[in-house]
């Protein structure tokens, strides 16, 4: 378990992570998202002590990264900065690792299977892809068999294979009981690994739930309907708190009523529905309402986009 109290860190004048709370929980896996710039990264490392806390304090398993005898078998991280020789190969890095706290070397080997870079192994680090690097580091936070994971952006720059097996990975380590935390930028994979969400915005914590929480949340339950009597359904569903969408000429989205009230209604007026489908709101769509406001380096889209680049053209 990972506990932080009133975490803060600050750079200079610039407060990265501004007092948060939280917990993470053995045997589930919690996402960790923010936009860039959030303070998901100074958080991570605060939590494995590349970090000091400028207030507040971080524990794994009741106690501070640096006060467990056995780190690497305490906890396994993959954080951004890589600290690799790059003329060491894969195999030479993991057991000087390994040998710092008498890690047997097949379980070296073990690793090295387990993250897929047997043809690898020998070549020097230096030649690595971005892939395989990820990789690497993932095999070094797996080294001690730790019972906890933390992993930063863990599938930047995988193969759709190995997208899959950080999923698996994360999802497996769980369900042994273990801690694991992941930050990520890709919602649709996030949606599919974690359990929980810790969602972070300019330092501060937005949300911290279970996702289906997090997607549910400030969803307005929304229908899509199929009916030959669109005219007369819509007037049979207004009110003031329901928003009705005409799509095509058979089809209007609801919403502010379940799929139960609607098709009560149009019973009553002996309308037909020929379909009557629920529309989930998506992860991405969640994240991107919460964090609309906290977002520190906005990118620019559609109109936006044209205005600017015109914009940048009229002042040559
Ligand atoms: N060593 C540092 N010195 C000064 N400022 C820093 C340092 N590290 C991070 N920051 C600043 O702290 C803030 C939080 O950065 P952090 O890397 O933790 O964000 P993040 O959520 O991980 O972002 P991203 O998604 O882009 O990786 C940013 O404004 C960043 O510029």
């Amino acid at each position: 378990m990972i506990t932080a109290e009133a975490l803060t860190k600050n750079y200079g004048t610039k407060r990265a992570v501004d007092g948060v709370t939280f917990t993470v929980q053995p045997g589930k896996v919690t996402g960790f998202l923010g936009p860039n710039g959030a303070g998901k990264s100074t958080t991570m490392r605060m939590i494995v002590g590349l970090d000091r806390p400028s207030f507040g304090n971080v524990t794994v398993n009741g106690r501070r990264y640096a006060e467990h005898a056995a780190p690497l078998r305490e906890v396994g991280a993959l954080l951004e900065a890589k600290s690799v020789h790059r003329s060491r190969s894969a195999r030479t890095h993991l057991r000087a690792l390994a040998a710092t706290h008498s890690i047997p070397n097949t379980r070296v080997d073990e690793v090295i299977e387990l993250t897929g870079l047997g043809a690898v192994a020998t070549k020097k680090v230096g030649g690595f892809s971005l892939g395989m690097g990820q990789r690497l580091g993932i095999a070094v936070a797996l080294l001690g068999d730790p019972q906890t994971l933390i992993l930063d952006e863990p599938v930047n720059g995988l193969d759709p294979e190995g997208v899959l097996w950080v999923r698996n990975l994360a999802r497996h380590q769980a369900s042994q009981g273990k801690t694991v935390f992941i930050s990520s930028h890709l919602m649709s994979e996030m949606a599919l690994t974690a359990d929980h969400l810790i969602v972070i915005g300019r330092g501060r914590i937005i949300a911290d739930a279970p996702i289906d929480a997090v997607i549910g949340g400030s969803n307005v339950p929304t229908c899509m309907v199929k009916t030959d009597s669109a005219e007369d359904l819509m007037n049979a569903l207004a009110a003031e708190n329901v928003q009705l969408t005409r799509m095509d000429a058979q089809t209007i989205q609801v919403a502010g009523l379940d799929g139960r009230a609607i098709a009560a209604r149009a019973l009553d007026r002996q309308i037909l529905l020929y379909e009557l489908t629920p529309v989930k709101q998506s992860l991405e769509e969640a994240y991107m309402a919460l964090t609309q406001d906290e977002v520190e380096y906005r990118s620019h889209a559609g109109a936006d986009m044209d205005a600017a680049i015109s914009g940048k053209q009229a002042q040559r």
